[in-house]
């Protein structure tokens, strides 16, 4: 038998044509372990032993035939004169697709490899790079073709692909797996997005997904993939830069839900929005607030930076602050959380320079003080939020900050951030100048707000399940209680609508308020996430 091993090799030999296949042969016939098995298996029994040496020389049939491997076309025989230059490339493909982008040099005429996915099949295989100049696929020139036909050409093929290229001069430097990832403001769907350079290379987003960005080697074009996902291909994304460009070109000024233009109160930056879209001089004027965070995070939400955080025992907790349209619940969740763990949480009392209401104490759910008093204290700085509102609004800072400073999760008062909101959506004059500065006092390392929107359901579920409700007019300053009316529960639904278009990336949370105690349930549960487990936070919240 030994001896038989032994020769096995020689007989094989006609058969193999590469010396490094006879190398392996020599190799495995003469491998000690397998003389061992012989030994063994000839102590066991001879029928067993003849059986694996048939299926031993089965599996060596099946190597020596290679029938492992797909059959590849036999290399092109007309290689280029200048052959340094040239490089043939062999790639087998499935179903995936290539992951990379091509187009026309607009001076040489030349097809180029204009990106490589990061993480995608052509990446993965080291041997095609930007820059590289495309000469024929499967034997096909493709100098007379245009871009979409050879995708074509790329999308029918199967199997084997053969490239010849002309590598580029400059080959990229292997890049270490960024870790920038940012949190969308926006959704994306590349099929929507006319500007792409290829769809099919686009990666699908909603706002509050997070984006690890992979390159952003291109000013116009990132490549990013969705945090945990397990496909390593990137997809392409609009860039930053290139994102708040055309939305604020895009954006038609009649849909901003104000138009008083002569309102003293117009903000400077509204204004010259407005204009720019007259000349451009006042075009220039409109990138320029592009350099202020206002303009980033108000008008034209795209990306956020943002890293893990978690809450380190025994240190601050994060502000909650609970938003939605009046009358959607918000004053009954916050009176349950208080109710059913008043050793967590508390709220801030805010001073307010409105009449006080008939069921209302001072003290309790506000320090009523005389519009004088508050404008002094908003004066020397002593109060923290400002709401021009029909009524004025304000937390004094000390408290605040000691709030934040102590074990309670402060829940900011819905009032506050609901008369904002809601009045900005109803008086043009406020909007952006106030609730952005506002927002941005809040959005800050100290309070790291978790910001919650309360969202009413689907109207009719609304009439069934508010049927027994009242609602305290926000209108009326004597505050009567009173049963919802049509009219109630559809403002709830379209000023909801509006809250969420304008302010959505803001938002951290969405619970929709449909069953009152399973909606009570998801806000515990996002409460109990943000103090114990890690989430991902604005980076420049880290960093102070
Ligand atoms: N899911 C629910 N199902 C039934 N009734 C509800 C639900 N949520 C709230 N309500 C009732 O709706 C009424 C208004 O709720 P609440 O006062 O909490 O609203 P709000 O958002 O605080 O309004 P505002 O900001 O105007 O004070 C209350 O009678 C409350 O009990």
């Amino acid at each position: 038998l030994y001896e038989l091993l032994a020769a096995l090799p020689s007989q094989l030999q006609p058969h193999v044509s590469r010396p490094e296949d006879n190398t392996f042969l020599q190799d495995m016939f003469g491998e000690r372990s397998l003389h061992s098995l012989v030994k063994v298996k000839l102590k066991k029994n001879n029928t067993e032993l003849k059986f694996c040496l048939m299926s031993l020389l089965t599996v060596h049939d099946a190597v020596a035939q290679k029938s492992y491997d797909p059959e590849l076309p036999p290399l092109p025989e007309d290689i280029d004169d200048d052959e340094d230059s040239v490089k043939i490339i062999r790639l087998v493909k499935n179903k995936e697709p290539l992951g990379a982008t091509i187009m026309r040099d607009e001076h040489t005429g030349a097809i180029l490899v204009a990106r490589i996915m990061r993480g995608g099949a052509a990446d993965r295989s080291g041997l095609i790079h930007v820059g590289d100049e495309l000469k024929e696929v499967n034997g096909i020139p493709v100098d007379d073709k245009k871009p979409e036909e050879i995708i074509r050409i790329l999308a029918q093929s199967q199997g084997a692909i053969t490239f010849k290229v002309v590598p580029s001069v400059k080959e990229e430097p292997p890049t270490k797996e960024p870790k920038v990832f940012v949190k969308a403001l926006f959704d994306y769907d590349p099929k929507e997005d006319k500007a792409i350079p290829c769809k099919e290379a686009g990666l699908a987003f909603k706002k509050g997904s997070i984006l690890q960005i992979m390159s952003q080697d291109d000013a116009t074009w990132w490549q990013a993939k969705l945090e945990g996902d397990a496909n390593p291909r990137a997809g392409l994304i609009p860039s930053k830069q290139f994102q708040e460009r055309r939305f604020a070109l895009r954006r038609p000024v009649a849909t901003l839900p104000f138009q008083r233009s002569s309102s003293r109160r117009s903000s400077g930056f509204r204004r010259s929005f407005r204009l720019s879209r007259r000349d451009k001089k006042t075009n220039k004027s409109m990138y320029e607030c592009k350099k202020s965070e206002m303009y980033d995070m108000a008008d034209v939400p795209t990306y956020e930076e943002v890293t893990p955080y978690r809450r380190q025992s025994g240190g601050k907790h994060r502000l909650v602050v609970l938003v939605g349209p009046t009358g959607v619940g918000l004053n009954e969740l916050k009176r349950k959380l208080l109710i059913t763990d008043a050793q967590h949480f508390s709220v801030t009392i805010p001073h307010t320079s409105r009449a006080k209401r008939n069921q209302e104490s001072d003290g309790v759910e506000y320090h009523f003080i005389s519009k004088n008093l508050f404008e002094t204290d908003i004066h020397n700085n002593n109060s923290l939020l400002i709401f021009l509102t029909p009524h004025d609004y304000a937390i004094d800072k000390c408290t605040f900050k000691l709030l934040s400073h102590s074990c309670f999760i402060t829940v900011l008062p819905s009032c506050c951030w609901m008369t904002t909101l809601h009045t900005l959506l109803l008086h043009s004059y406020l909007f952006s100048f106030v609730s952005v500065q506002t927002i941005k006092h809040l959005r800050t390392a100290e309070f790291k707000p978790f910001v919650v929107f309360v969202k009413p359901p689907a109207i009719e579920r609304l009439r069934e399940t508010r049927k027994n409700a009242r609602i305290i007019s926000g209108k009326d300053d004597k505050g009567s209680a009173k049963p919802f009316t049509e009219e109630d529960f559809q403002e709830m639904v379209s000023t909801a609508q509006s809250m969420e278009t304008q302010y959505g990336h803001l938002f951290e949370k969405v619970i929709v308020n449909d069953d009152l105690s399973a909606a009570f349930s998801e806000l515990r549960l996002a409460l109990k996430k943000i103090e114990t487990e890690t989430h991902w936070v604005p980076v420049s919240w880290t960093h102070s």
